[in-house]
């Protein structure tokens, strides 16, 4: 299982990532598309990446905004896979 991030690490890694926040225990990110299907499509480029890290984001999605939430569910936090595949995403969109 992959290891819990310290409170320090969590700080340095989140400062590499200047487009999500840190709060309980988990990556943050808003997205604002034009429009639902936009959002939808984005949504959609999701899957792949996430299939392919193992490694799934929460999504909550209302009209044309789009909120991914980052955390490591069998760790109960933050792991360096959280950190990978926010990067990963970043590149989406
Ligand atoms: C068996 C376990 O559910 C899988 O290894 C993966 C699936 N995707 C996952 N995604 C996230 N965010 N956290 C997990 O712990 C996780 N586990």
């Amino acid at each position: 299982m992959a290891q819990l991030l310290s409170t320090s690490e969590i700080a340095a890694k989140a400062s590499q990532l200047p487009g999500w926040s840190v709060s309980d225990r988990q990556l943050q990110q808003t997205r604002q598309f034009k429009d639902f299907v936009e959002a939808i499509a984005f949504v959609n480029q999701l899957v792949e990446p996430a299939e392919a890290a193992g490694h799934h984001p929460d999504i909550e999605i209302s009209y044309n905004k789009v909120i991914l939430s980052l955390t490591t569910h069998d760790a109960g936090g933050l792991t360096e896979k959280d950190f990978s595949l926010a990067q990963v995403l970043d590149q989406i969109g």
